[in-house]
């Protein structure tokens, strides 16, 4: 048949309706190729000819993760578009990947609009591949946040600096209804941005503002990722999409690199004074380069710019969604926020804020933290991890480069694990007596292994001076006539986040 069409390819083509149905056969049959599962893949569902799965896991990717789980077990292929994607589903099994063969599960698969675009091609350290060079910036990145998460400068920063201005915020809003989102951005951002630029900003200061403005374009123009992600033809084609990511990432980028140019400037007319995480990237990689670590040489103004957004990007959106849960769960919760409430005043009084060791002396602020974590994942199903040989997990062949989704989601919300995991009930993680407990395996909002979030020392400790500062100052109302915050969280791009709702803050410390 196939010689048949060859040899008569000219005399098929001279008509219009042969040249239609030798496109139709085309499609077809390519359509019912993208169907195939490569061979010793687990099993999964079968999904539509070119879109695969995407359509019933967009649309609810939780929910839909979990049933194919039920159906056909801890580890499961699903198709997005064209690209096949091992789900692994349990706790045993992410371990067994992300922990115990840690280098053969370290990478990140190639997402158009994200490693290529954002990242400018895998330069940053979240969607870097897996190599000596990337272990370096990671390292770099890791010593400078290291720097800022324990000591005085988070706590001065959030006690002197964002909270005051927070607290005029709110009274601004002078006992109305507003949505605690916006204000806990602009409380969150004040935070990261000074930190990363070693800037002061009000919360109406242009320049702050327009960064802030700048991300949020960036967040609505990547959205659940683009077309061109999962069919690549689409990266040679200027769609809306395409061409409105890159003009965003335009400014972005400009806005990052003169941070960086200032920095360099202060540097290299020799000011070595340390003000900012970014000044702190820059003297540890002159640093490794003086110590003739040579790899620091290759880190390239790219590289710098890129951990750069990864830390203002990454840290500023998912830290603002735990919190904006945290105001929302204790709203709908008043009896939660009450026990919060006293046993702050017990234990510090409203004579000064939290401080960083006021920390295990808080066993149920901390608890209430960690079920906010566990009952809401911000990052549901971690960041897309990538083989990086071939390998195999519960007990199937894996090949290198394989896209790798771990539903961190479901560990939490596993029955096995978590008694009647859909409540919010914080005392699970305390004992008897109202002591904190170690938390257990199945708990991992943060992921694990190579890839564990590089912020989490420094995300638990600026979650905990913030919980505590917002619930010590303000008590959380739904607004008389209104609804109580809906807890149902929607997937954004990699981030679970919360219906917008509104609240009225009252004041506690007069
Ligand atoms: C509530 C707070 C946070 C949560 C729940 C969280 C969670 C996560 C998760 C699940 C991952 C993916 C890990 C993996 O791929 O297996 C991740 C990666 C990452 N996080 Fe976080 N994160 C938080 C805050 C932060 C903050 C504050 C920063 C920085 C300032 C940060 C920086 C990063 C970076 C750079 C990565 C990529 C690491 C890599 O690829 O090696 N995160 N985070």
């Amino acid at each position: 048949m196939i010689t048949y069409i060859l040899h008569n390819i000219f005399d098929i083509l001279n008509t219009p309706t042969n040249v239609i149905l030798l496109l139709l056969v085309f499609i077809i049959t390519y359509g019912l190729f993208s169907l195939r599962k490569p061979s010793g893949f687990p099993p999964g569902p079968m999904g539509y000819p070119f879109i695969g799965n995407m359509i019933e896991v967009d649309n609810e990717p939780l929910v839909t993760l979990a049933k194919y789980g039920k159906k056909y077990g801890d580890v499961f292929t699903i198709k997005i578009g064209s690209q096949p994607v091992i789900v692994l589903n349990t706790v045993d099994v992410i371990k067994e990947a992300l922990v115990k063969k840690q280098n053969d599960f370290a990478g990140r698969p190639y997402y158009y609009s994200l490693s290529g675009l954002m990242a400018e091609e895998c330069e940053d350290i979240t969607f870097g591949n897996y190599s000596a060079k990337w272990k370096l910036q990671r390292k770099i990145g890791h010593q400078a946040i290291r720097n800022y998460a324990s000591g005085d400068k988070l706590e001065s920063l959030i006690r002197y600096d964002a909270f005051p201005s927070f607290q005029r915020a709110v009274a601004r809003e002078n006992g109305k209804p507003f949505r605690p989102h916006s204000l806990i951005y602009l409380l969150v951002g004040n935070i990261i941005l000074s930190m990363c630029l070693g800037k002061k900003f009000e919360n109406d200061d242009p320049e702050f503002l327009k960064i802030l403005e700048v991300l949020n374009n960036l967040d609505q123009a990547i959205g659940n990722g683009l077309v061109a992600d999962f069919v690549p033809i689409f990266r040679y084609i200027p769609t809306p999409g395409v061409n409105r990511l890159k003009k965003v990432l335009k400014e972005w980028f400009n806005l990052i690199q003169n941070q960086v140019n200032e920095s360099k400037g202060k540097f290299d007319s020799g000011n070595n004074d340390v003000k900012s995480l970014i000044d702190d990237l820059l003297s540890i990689q002159r640093k490794a380069e003086l110590a003739g670590e040579d790899l620091a040489k290759q880190l390239t103004d790219v590289n710098l710019r890129q951990t750069l957004a990864d830390l203002v990007g990454g840290g500023l959106d998912i830290t603002i969604s735990l919190l904006d849960w945290a105001v929302a769960f204790l709203t709908y919760y008043p009896d939660v926020q009450f026990k919060v409430q006293s046993e702050i005043d017990d234990v510090i009084g409203d004579g000064r804020l939290p401080l960083l060791s006021d920390k295990g002396k808080l066993p149920y602020c901390e608890a209430v933290i960690r079920e906010l974590l566990r009952i809401r994942p911000v990052v549901p199903l971690s960041v897309p991890h990538a083989t990086t040989v071939d390998t195999s997990v519960g007990g199937y062949v894996v090949p290198k480069d394989t896209w790798i989704w771990c539903n961190l989601w479901n560990v939490h919300m596993n029955e096995k694990h978590w008694d009647k995991p859909e409540e919010f009930r914080p005392e699970r993680f305390l004992d008897a007596d109202g002591a904190l407990l170690p938390h257990p395996d199945s708990f991992m909002p943060f992921s694990a292994g190579r890839r564990v979030c590089m912020g989490e020392a420094l995300a638990k400790n600026e979650l905990f001076l913030i919980f505590t500062s917002l619930f010590q100052n303000y008590t959380f109302k739904v607004p008389p006539g209104s609804k109580k915050p809906c807890l149902k969280g929607h997937c954004a791009g990699l981030v679970m986040r919360c219906v917008s709702y509104e609240v009225i803050a009252i004041e506690r410390r007069k």
